[in-house]
């Protein structure tokens, strides 16, 4: 059983990103930026913010992190959007999630422009994504196909895929690249009937549902691909994924760990992301 790493993964790709970086800026062009919006002070989300922080700094990317208040409106919200929206220097915008409370997050996240909505879950690119066409791919499932890519898999003609968990952040746009690398794609989720016997079937299964160690070997075929997007932080604080990694991994042809697997990809596809947006940008101009 061969475990993707991806951490190792992630610095691989980072490292093309920051070459990429590197080179633009060596042509006297101005740098790629990402700005990251965080409202109140969540510490888990602090954490993750200064995660994106370091990643852009690891590959020459700069980074603005807009902090605000918990109690501003919500119309002060959307200003904020709507200046980095009208920014030139901007090229990807990422508003830091969960919202506190009393915020609506689907109307801010609405008003992010679809060119530079690196976290890819703007109305436009999940329309763009559907439609088969070209935009900016939500990081986690983008992260996923990345994975598969690096164990051989990129053409999934004949193979059988699970998706267990339909999110629109995850589920759903994954189930959609999968398709369209040619996998016949089976959407499971928590209403699903006989979920193991049809895991069973998955040449390549994704357990994307939230929910810790839920998914045994009894729902893994011999010789799988497991991928695991499960992060659940348990009691002792440690990180535990929708797999039972120990019960799976004997298993299983590949299977992702957590802490280690899913997560650093998802940053470093945020990263690809304004890279992709700052190219566009600059092609067209703004
Ligand atoms: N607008 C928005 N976009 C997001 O992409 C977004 C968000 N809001 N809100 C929170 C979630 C969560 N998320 C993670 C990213 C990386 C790891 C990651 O790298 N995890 C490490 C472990 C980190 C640790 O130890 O806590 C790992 O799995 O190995 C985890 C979680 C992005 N999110």
């Amino acid at each position: 059983m061969k475990i993707i790493d991806g951490k190792e993964l992630s610095a691989k790709i980072r490292q093309t990103i920051k070459q990429e970086v590197q080179e633009i800026k060596e042509h006297g062009n101005r740098s790629p930026l990402l700005s990251v919006i965080l409202v109140g002070d969540n510490p888990a989300s602090q954490s993750y913010v200064r995660g994106k922080e370091n990643a852009c700094l690891s590959v020459g990317m700069e980074n603005r992190t807009i902090r605000l208040d918990a109690n501003i409106s919500q119309a002060e919200l959307i200003q904020v959007v709507r200046q980095q929206n009208e920014d030139p220097d901007v090229d990807g915008i990422l508003v830091q999630l969960p919202l506190p409370d009393h915020f609506e997050t689907n109307p801010v996240l609405d008003q992010i422009s679809p060119d530079k909505d690196v976290d890819g879950l703007h109305p436009v690119n999940a329309g763009l994504l559907l439609a088969g066409r070209d935009g900016l791919l939500p990081c986690t499932p983008n992260g996923v196909m990345e994975m598969l890519k690096s164990i051989g898999l990129e053409d999934l003609s004949g193979l059988n895929a699970v998706v267990v968990g339909r999110s629109n952040l995850v589920g759903k746009p994954l189930s959609l690249l999968l398709q369209q690398k040619n996998a016949t794609v089976t959407m499971a989720h928590s209403r699903t009937k006989d979920l193991a016997q049809i895991c069973s079937k998955a040449d390549i299964l994704i357990a994307a549902v939230g929910r810790p160690k839920m998914i045994t070997s009894e729902y893994v075929k011999a010789g799988a691909v497991v991928i695991d997007v499960g992060i659940n932080r348990m009691e002792n604080g440690k990180l535990c994924g929708d797999v039972d990694f120990e019960d799976v991994k004997d298993k299983a042809s590949a299977i992702t760990p957590v802490p280690g697997g899913v997560g650093p990809m998802t940053v470093c596809m945020l990263l690809m992301n304004t890279l992709k947006a700052y190219k566009e940008h600059e092609s067209y101009g703004r």
